[in-house]
């Protein structure tokens, strides 16, 4: 539904330009919830903000549902605006109005009734559990009820599209965590397909579909979510992973060992753990298992264990294809000391 193609944004300076976008080809789902993760610098803004022409893009297409916006301008421009709605960092409410005349204003703004307006506004601050707050100002609001407000405003118009531009970078962990149950279950019900931009990986794991991982204005590596934590290529998506699983072996752990470490992961089956028995019966290897750990990524189970094999070098490279071959993958951390 979104096909974002060789897309190029570039701000240009007196003495030099940036590529705040370079090259990025990506297609995101209908329906779908979509994350862009990198540090700070990447162009996920960029990126995210060329996707409602906030930013105009220097070269390349963005097609929604077939139609090129970035050909758009005027009145279609803003007429397929209204598909697309936008949440933000700092919520960007009208502190001067209340949270009734903030959710209003969107709705005013694309030329609706009065009527629709005052039937409209109290289904929103339902959906986003705001039904009693309609009176307040957002100074006698909390964060997570701020960006509740955001979202209804964003929502008034019934975009396809949520856009999400670190919509919880500001929330403590347990409010995070209820913004992030809001968006998938308006994503659930609704339908509306989600693009977020996030520097925290638990966010990704917490609700994304898919992702792409972002670095100097590329997207270097993109995929399911589970397939990336299971099997990540990238030197950049490990370290992203690596915040939410927290490996960190102790030193002496890594000086003391006499074997080749490697981190195995498994699929959530318990039968395929079976395959580092077989592996210990069938190789003349010894095994220990160092750490093991289950995270659930999108609700499925993927099991991640640390292993010392100990034995002939020949024999590990075996086992170690064995288990390769019947796991979700295996990563050799350290070779034999
Ligand atoms: N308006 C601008 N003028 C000039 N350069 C810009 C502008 N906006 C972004 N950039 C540059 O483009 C690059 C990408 O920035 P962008 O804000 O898109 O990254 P980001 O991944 O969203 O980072 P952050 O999370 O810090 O916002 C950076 O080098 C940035 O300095």
């Amino acid at each position: 539904m979104i096909e974002i193609q060789q897309l190029t944004k570039e701000y240009r300076g007196k003495k030099s330009t940036v590529k705040g976008v370079d090259d990025v080809t990506l297609t995101i789902k209908k329906g779908e919830i979509f994350g862009i993760i990198g540090y700070s610098g990447a162009g996920k803004s960029s990126l995210l903000r060329c996707l409602n022409m906030l930013e105009t893009p220097t070269s390349g297409k963005i097609l929604i549902d077939g139609v090129d916006i970035t050909k758009l301008k005027g009145k279609d421009l803003r007429h397929e605006r209204l598909k697309i709605g936008m949440i933000f960092q700092h919520f960007h409410l009208i502190s001067s109005k209340t949270v009734t005349q903030n959710v209003a204003f969107a709705l005013k703004a694309a030329g609706k009734s009065k009527e629709e307006i005052e039937r409209r506004v109290p289904e929103l601050l339902d959906l986003v559990g705001l039904g009693d707050k309609g009176h307040h100002y957002p100074a006698q609001l909390s964060g997570g009820q701020k960006q509740r407000v955001g979202i209804a405003r964003a929502l008034a118009n019934n975009p396809k599209v949520l856009l999400c531009d670190e919509a919880t970078s500001a929330l403590d962990p347990s409010t995070t965590r209820s913004i992030l149950a809001l968006l998938k279950e308006i994503n659930r019900t609704l339908g509306i397909t989600i693009v977020l931009i996030t520097h925290e990986m638990e966010v990704v794991k917490e609700i994304c579909h898919r992702i792409a991982v972002m670095q100097n204005g590329k997207v270097i590596e993109s995929g399911d979510v589970y397939e990336l934590f299971a099997r990540p290529v990238q030197p950049l998506t490990r370290d992203f992973i690596d915040t939410v699983l927290h490996f960190s072996l102790p030193d002496k752990l890594l000086e003391n060992r006499r074997g080749t470490l490697v981190k195995i992961n498994f699929q959530g089956e318990i039968a395929e753990k079976a395959v580092v028995s077989e592996v210990l019966k069938k190789f003349n290897v010894e095994g220990n298992i160092l750490h093991g750990k289950i995270e659930y990524i999108q609700d499925e189970p993927l099991g991640i264990f640390i292993m010392e094999l100990i034995g002939d070098s020949q024999e590990i490279a075996r086992a170690i294809e064995h288990i390769r071959q019947r796991t979700a993958g295996l990563e050799v951390l350290a070779d034999a000391a």
